[in-house]
């Protein structure tokens, strides 16, 4: 793992939980003070040497911050094994970002993770370069099954599943936030409104996932004509809260490209 931060601690964690054993793990950090705060929460080698961390790897996660990915390809590409595969987490870069800057042939796949990932309960994204076997796909799938769910999709849809399932828990956050802020605001407790939110956000995910409900008809389950509820979403319409959710999907699609020409594709 080069590059242990929010995401790359996140995908470590999911899958030594499902297993990975930690002493097959080198997780490199750029901060000293890091070191030992990662080994010992997770109990995998630690480093700052990225060189001597991919040696012998079969499987090399990049999880550094897009911008930070051109020079650290610079500086393992030589010392990478051929028959390693260059995991990408980075929003925006495509696999060619990757294989036009690494040896000829290195197998490279891009991912798409969440933080999630951290419990077992993320999404993943994946999508195969040029070079890479189904063998090595399915040895970064089975690594992957820890952090969660996994699918392979075309590159096309990177940016979009980024914007949905990558950014999307902070978008789950920002309601989690804002209704419990509400309850605050009705004269509950924090304690009670933050309880009350967290069930009702957990309940209504998991209630769509076991039953495959479409969420419109789960909605009008709760809405009772006349009711409580139609009052409090008709002031959801009217402050356009699905058109800015929309707006919003498109805003980080539009900042994925960005960072992509940026950063030269
Ligand atoms: N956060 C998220 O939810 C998601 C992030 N991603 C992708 O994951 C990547 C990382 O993002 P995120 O985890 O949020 O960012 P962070 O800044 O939390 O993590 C990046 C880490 O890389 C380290 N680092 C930077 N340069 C080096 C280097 N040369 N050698 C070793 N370590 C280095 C940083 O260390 P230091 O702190 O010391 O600078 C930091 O710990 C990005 O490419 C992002 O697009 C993808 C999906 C979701
Ligand atoms: O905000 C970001 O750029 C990263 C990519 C997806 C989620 N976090």
């Amino acid at each position: 793992m080069l590059g242990t931060g929010n995401m790359g601690e996140a995908v470590l964690a999911g899958a030594l939980r499902a297993g990975l054993a930690p002493e097959h793990v080198t997780a490199t950090v750029r901060r000293p003070e890091r070191l030992q705060e990662l080994a010992d929460r997770h109990g995998v080698r630690t480093t700052t040497d990225n060189v001597a961390a991919v040696e012998g790897a079969d499987v090399v996660v990049i999880a550094v911050k897009p911008k930070d990915v051109a020079a650290m390809l610079t500086q393992v590409g030589d010392a990478l094994p051929h028959h390693a595969v260059v995991v990408s987490v980075a929003v925006g870069l495509p696999t060619s970002f990757f294989e036009d800057r690494l040896p000829a042939r290195q197998p490279v796949v891009r991912v798409m993770p969440n933080t999630p990932a951290a419990i077992g309960a993320g999404m993943s994204v994946l999508s195969a370069g040029e070079s890479v076997t189904d063998e090595q796909v399915a040895l970064v799938e089975a690594v992957l099954a820890g952090t969660g769910d996994v699918v392979r999709v075309p590159e096309a849809y990177q940016t979009p599943a980024a914007a949905i399932s990558g950014s999307g828990p902070a978008y789950v956050f920002y309601v989690l936030d804002a209704l419990t802020e509400a309850g605050v605001a009705a004269g509950l407790p924090r304690d009670l409104s933050s309880r009350l939110a967290r069930q009702t956000l957990l309940g209504s995910a998991r209630l769509i996932a076991e039953t495959g409900e479409h969420p419109a008809l789960a909605r009008e389950r709760v809405t009772s004509p006349g009711g409580t509820t139609i009052a409090g979403l008709r002031r959801l319409d009217q402050a356009a809260v699905r058109a800015a959710f929309i707006d919003a999907v498109a805003a980080s699609c539009e900042r994925a490209e960005e960072i992509a020409a940026e950063l030269g594709d």
